[in-house]
């Protein structure tokens, strides 16, 4: 098994050898798994309970107080799940998964994505922390129901990143997955790229991706299937990510990060944000 993660693309983080090293774990368990599936979802697992990374427990808080995850996963078979905004679910690609699964649909939302998840286990838990929750009284949330300062008070803060993703190869099988708690301060029920295939995440038969950064450039743009589709036109891996930020870079004028993984087992990863902590296992 043949698999890389990456913690997000943002700012430089404040612990990084503590994320490289939970990065790194995670990576070790993933690649020790049996199918690429079970390599992405188990890696990603160790990421969402640690709350250094924005998906799962300490994931970005919402305008409305509330953490709501989403997540994707695809494999090279074209299979896909992906579910979203869902309060307090901290395994959201076990949900997806899920959803890829045992579903004829590939995106699952909200409440009933909750209801769904709660039906194989994966029960709402409190998802703030001391931290999360001292970094949203700071910024002032607004007490009016009034959508116009609302909106101004989303716009003037909303950002952030350490969405969380990884790519798993084996026997030229791929797996891709991502799972986030989303952009800090976004309305409530904002949903980014990372649910949405070809945006977070893709794979083919040539390879997968994971993206992140800013969400709704990355869905604007269909960061992770043009990482891919430059596998599929012959580019290594290392090119493919390179290539795939400069064009978004150029489109957008926004920061994104990705990684990838073709189909032979050769990672690429690239970023045009200050910091992306990524980690590989063979
Ligand atoms: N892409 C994620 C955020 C991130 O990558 O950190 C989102 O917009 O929801």
């Amino acid at each position: 098994m043949q698999l890389i993660v990456h913690g997000g693309a943002g700012d430089e983080p404040d612990e990084p050898d503590r994320r490289q090293s939970v990065l790194d774990e995670a990576a070790a368990i993933g690649a020790d798994a049996t199918t690429p599936v079970d390599a992405v979802v188990s890696a990603i697992d160790i990421l969402e309970a640690d709350p250094r990374f924005n998906a799962g427990i300490g994931g970005a808080i919402q305008a409305d107080g509330v953490v709501r995850t989403d997540a994707g996963i695809m494999t090279d078979e074209r299979e896909a799940g992906a579910a979203c905004s869902m309060p307090g679910v901290r395994h959201a690609v076990g949900v997806a998964r899920h959803i890829m699964e045992e579903t004829p649909h590939v995106l699952l939302a909200g409440e009933h994505a909750v209801s769904f998840a709660e039906g194989f286990g994966i029960v709402p838990e409190e998802l703030t922390t001391e931290r999360t929750r001292e970094r949203f009284r700071a910024a002032d949330p607004p007490e009016t129901d009034e959508i116009g300062e609302r909106v101004e008070w989303v716009r003037e803060r909303f950002g952030g990143a350490d969405t969380v993703g990884a790519v798993a190869v084996d026997e030229g099988h791929v797996a891709a997955a991502t799972s986030t708690g989303g952009r800090w301060f976004a309305l409530a029920g904002r949903v980014g790229d990372v649910p949405q295939i070809g945006c977070g995440f893709y794979a083919s038969p040539a390879g997968g991706a994971s993206a992140t950064g800013a969400g709704e450039d990355i869905a604007r743009t269909t960061l992770a299937r043009e990482a891919v589709r430059r596998l599929e036109d012959g580019e290594h891996p290392t090119d493919a990510a390179a290539n795939a930020i400069d064009e978004f870079e150029r489109l957008t004028g926004s920061t994104a990060g990705v990684i990838v993984l073709d189909e032979s087992g050769q990672t690429g990863s690239a970023y045009n944000s200050a910091a992306m902590q990524t980690s590989t296992d063979f």
